[in-house]
């Protein structure tokens, strides 16, 4: 079984990038949304990016941004991935994917009513609208656009759909051992659950988090090796 992947999103200052580093984390999210407090503006973003090691993923989150607004900040923070996390359609996302060559992930904001019909049919129709359709985000439904700190029913999402999404919403050192081993989803995203105030993340909220996937995956990775000699 791969690992799960760690994503921290909403970093601002380059001593959080240096500890999400530095616990190990797969990729960082860097916020472009002005009336965010984790926003930052593409040159902060590119001297946080630059502060990253190869293979780490940057990522850049846009709310309906415009093709000209994301082109802009490409040119100045060189991230290696999209985060659609607004209203976009898919035909927006694939012309903005397009502009910046750069694949991206679309997040959906789980309501307690989403089925698993309307999950694989929104899945369908982004990556029928874009070959740099990558994945889908799952956050929680509230009344904003995201980084709210709210767990949904992970029940809701569907076995076959759970080894390609990001999960995300609420997660903390807490939940953490709880999502791997119950939904094990390809990747698992915190921003507000590592956080002393918003966008100024804890090192030690980071260590703990990304250690507590990896126990996770441990254990999971155990229970399958016994299973598989008894
Ligand atoms: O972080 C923000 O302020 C933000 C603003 C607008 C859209 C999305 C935003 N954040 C999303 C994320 O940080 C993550 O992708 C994810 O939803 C995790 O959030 P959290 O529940 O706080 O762990």
């Amino acid at each position: 079984m791969p690992r799960t992947r760690v994503k921290i999103c909403g970093l601002t200052r380059e001593e959080d990038v240096r500890a999400a580093v530095q616990a190990g984390a797969d990729a960082l999210g860097f916020v472009f949304y002005p009336p965010s407090p984790r926003h930052v503006t593409a040159a902060q973003a590119g001297a946080l990016i630059a502060a990253m090691p190869p293979f780490v993923t940057a990522v850049a989150l846009f709310v309906n941004a415009t093709v000209e607004e994301v082109v802009a900040v490409a040119k100045v923070a060189p991230f290696t991935l999209l985060q659609f996390h607004g209203d976009e359609s898919a035909a927006e996302c694939a012309a903005i994917a397009a502009a910046v060559g750069r694949p991206f992930m679309r997040v959906f904001r789980m309501r307690a009513d989403t089925s698993a019909a309307d999950l694989l049919e929104y899945e369908h129709q982004y990556r029928a609208a874009s070959p740099l359709f990558s994945s889908l985000l799952l956050d929680t439904y509230v009344d904003a656009y995201g980084g709210a700190g709210k767990v949904f029913d992970w029940s809701l999402i569907p076995k076959e759909l759970a080894p390609r999404v990001v999960l995300s919403g609420g997660l903390s050192v807490s939940n953490a051992t709880d999502a791997v081993a119950s939904v094990r989803p390809y990747a698992v995203d915190i921003s507000s659950g590592v956080e002393q105030q918003k966008g100024i993340k804890d090192a030690r909220k980071i260590a703990d988090f990304v250690n507590a996937v990896r126990a996770a995956d441990a254990t999971i990775e155990s229970d399958n090796s016994h299973e598989s000699s008894s």
